[in-house]
């Protein structure tokens, strides 16, 4: 019997996008397993971004794992990889499950608590190829995950991200939609996000 795994992903059938949400990717106790060991092992940094001339510490912090010496370029930082761990290739095999996508690297986002963040953007730099897939695993406290359309500002919408659970964007998704981490005053615990993408 499975108590817990419901691989029925939540179609969020967003116009222009393909957006899926499996909220039970990873049971609850072996969730807390994984994001004990995360935040442990993974050597956090905190990385200063340059947006419009002007420098800031991101509010968050992060590392890049992945299975080639691809760096991975945003916000004018380049990271460069760390070899995958074995908890991370496990990771990495449990959401290729649900894709037909082979992930080369993740990028991992460590909010410490409501004040970090993750401003809108698009995940659409050009090594992520035409139509980007990112597969995105939340481990922790629950974040608001908000999206809105390039174009159509009626078109918004938000989703909880629960610990344990899976958001696949992919298709036209990065070219037509921003998302967002807002801050929020009401999360005390940390979260930790992992997001699996392809680099060409
Ligand atoms: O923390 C999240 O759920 C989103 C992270 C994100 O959008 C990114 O790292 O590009
Ligand atoms: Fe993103």
């Amino acid at each position: 019997m499975k108590l817990f795994e419901d691989d029925n992903p939540k179609n969020l059938n967003l116009p222009d996008a393909e957006v899926a949400y499996y909220p039970n990717l990873i049971a609850p106790g072996q969730a807390l397993n994984y994001y004990n060991t995360l935040l442990k092992e993974v050597p956090w940094q905190q990385d200063d971004i340059k947006v419009f001339g002007k420098v800031y510490s991101q509010p968050r912090l992060t590392a890049l794992y992945g299975n080639n010496e691809k760096p991975y370029s945003y916000s004018n930082i380049t990271m460069k990889p760390l070899p995958f761990t074995p908890l991370l290739l496990k990771l990495k095999e449990k959401v290729e499950q649900h894709t037909s996508a082979n992930f080369t690297t993740c990028l991992l986002n460590l909010y410490r608590d409501g004040r970090d963040s993750n401003g809108w953007h698009a995940d659409d730099e050009k090594e992520l190829g035409e139509h980007p897939i990112i597969a995105s695993v939340s481990l922790g406290a629950s974040r608001w995950f908000h999206l809105k359309h390039k174009k159509n500002k009626e078109l918004k919408t938000k989703i909880l991200l629960e610990s344990g659970s899976l958001l696949l964007m992919q298709g036209e998704t990065q070219k037509n939609w921003l998302h967002q981490i807002p801050k929020s005053k009401k999360v005390t615990d940390p979260r930790i996000n992992l997001t699996f993408r392809v680099i060409k």
